[in-house]
């Protein structure tokens, strides 16, 4: 899979926004923690889809519950955490967003806040050992919760805003879109606004949410995961894109976990072309690489080849992910610098 990526898309600098920590767990290292825990009789084909192989988005979660079960202490999260920071860098992914769920695992003491302590350490050891990656931590909402953790991540996420250096910048909404409604979370998340975590959060994954997403807007979210049912033409409507217009929401397009796990029939067909062509603001992510196989310079190469983008909108578009970061001004400002530097280099 990896040869298959032209040096260009390698080696062209990128932004990613939308990556789940479980999710974006490599075969390489799933293979690992299957190894360490034979007793769970955990089979591969029970943890990735392959190329040209399809799930369901429910049988994409069933994937998830597995997953966390070969996560399960301080030690595997650390582990798979620095695994997966390396394995962006070495795809060109100079900075990264990364979000998670915080977990309790009763069996090995492992709580919420040390999950969120582990993610920070792990991503300070980079730091320290010089991967070239500027790293953050968005924490996670998993909407089949409920209210009350929801309330209570917020709290979490809050808490380490004020005490990592930076590190935790926002929150994410995900979890599975058939389960909860966004109206109960609500209050949780216009308190996570209200004190200064920016809210990157899944909307309109399913065609079921056209409400949902309504009353979402009005907090309003600073970028929009996925969004595929937004526009009329599949069943949104013009209300839902003229809000994400008027307010520059900017757009988080997963093309292979779309397609992966059915809710886009084909690459020709994904709404990366309609918010493209109204100039919105697009970035191209991989939501989870290992689960989907795939990796972000494939995301790039994949969207250049079906929509016939030459390498000028190709640099463009990874360049334009900058300023939909949530990291501070002067970070955007170096990374802007880095990419002028980039592109004198590659000629494009
Ligand atoms: C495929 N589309 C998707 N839609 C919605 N939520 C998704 C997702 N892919 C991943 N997640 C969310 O991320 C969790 C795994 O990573 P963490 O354990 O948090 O690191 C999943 O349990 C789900 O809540
Ligand atoms: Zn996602």
């Amino acid at each position: 899979m990896e040869e298959e990526v032209e040096p260009f898309y390698r080696e062209l600098p990128k932004v990613e926004l939308h990556a789940h920590l479980t999710g974006s767990v490599s075969v390489a290292t799933m293979k690992q923690l299957i190894t360490g825990k034979p007793h769970l009789n955990i089979k591969h084909s029970m943890t990735t889809i392959r190329k040209g192989q399809q799930r369901t988005l429910d049988e994409c979660f069933e994937v998830f519950k597995v997953l966390h079960q070969l996560v399960d202490t301080e030690e595997d999260l650390l582990m798979i955490t620095k695994a997966v920071i390396r394995e962006f860098a070495e795809d060109g992914v100079r900075y990264l967003e990364l979000r998670s769920t915080p977990r309790v695992e009763t069996k090995t003491g492992l709580t919420k806040r040390r999950y969120v302590e582990t993610v920070i350490e792990a991503i300070r050891q980079c730091k320290e050992e010089d991967i070239d990656i500027d790293v953050r931590f968005l924490v996670a909402v998993d909407r089949r919760n409920g209210p009350e953790v929801a309330l209570e991540t917020v709290k979490i996420a809050e808490d380490y805003m004020l005490s990592s250096d930076g590190i935790v910048v926002g929150m994410d909404l995900s979890g599975d879109p058939t389960i909860g409604h966004g109206k109960d979370l609500l209050p949780a998340l216009q308190k996570a606004r209200n004190c200064g975590l920016k809210l990157a959060l899944h909307m309109s994954e399913v065609l079921s949410q056209k409400e949902e997403s309504e009353l979402l807007l009005t907090l309003p979210p600073d970028r929009i995961g996925h969004g595929t049912f937004l526009h009329p033409e599949v069943g949104g409507s013009m209300s839902l894109v003229h809000k994400v217009r008027q307010q520059n929401i900017p757009l988080e397009l997963c093309l292979t976990s779309n397609i992966m796990s059915k809710t886009v029939e084909s690459y020709e067909k994904h709404h990366f072309l309609y918010w493209y062509q109204l100039g919105h603001p697009c970035v191209l992510c991989t939501d989870d690489k290992g689960v989907f196989s795939t990796s972000l310079s494939q995301e790039y190469q994949l969207a250049a080849s079906t929509f016939g983008l030459d390498q000028e909108a190709v640099w463009m578009l990874s360049q334009q992910a900058i300023n939909c970061s949530f990291a501070p001004e002067a970070v955007k400002e170096q990374l802007q610098q880095r990419w002028a530097e980039y592109k004198s280099q590659l000629n494009c």
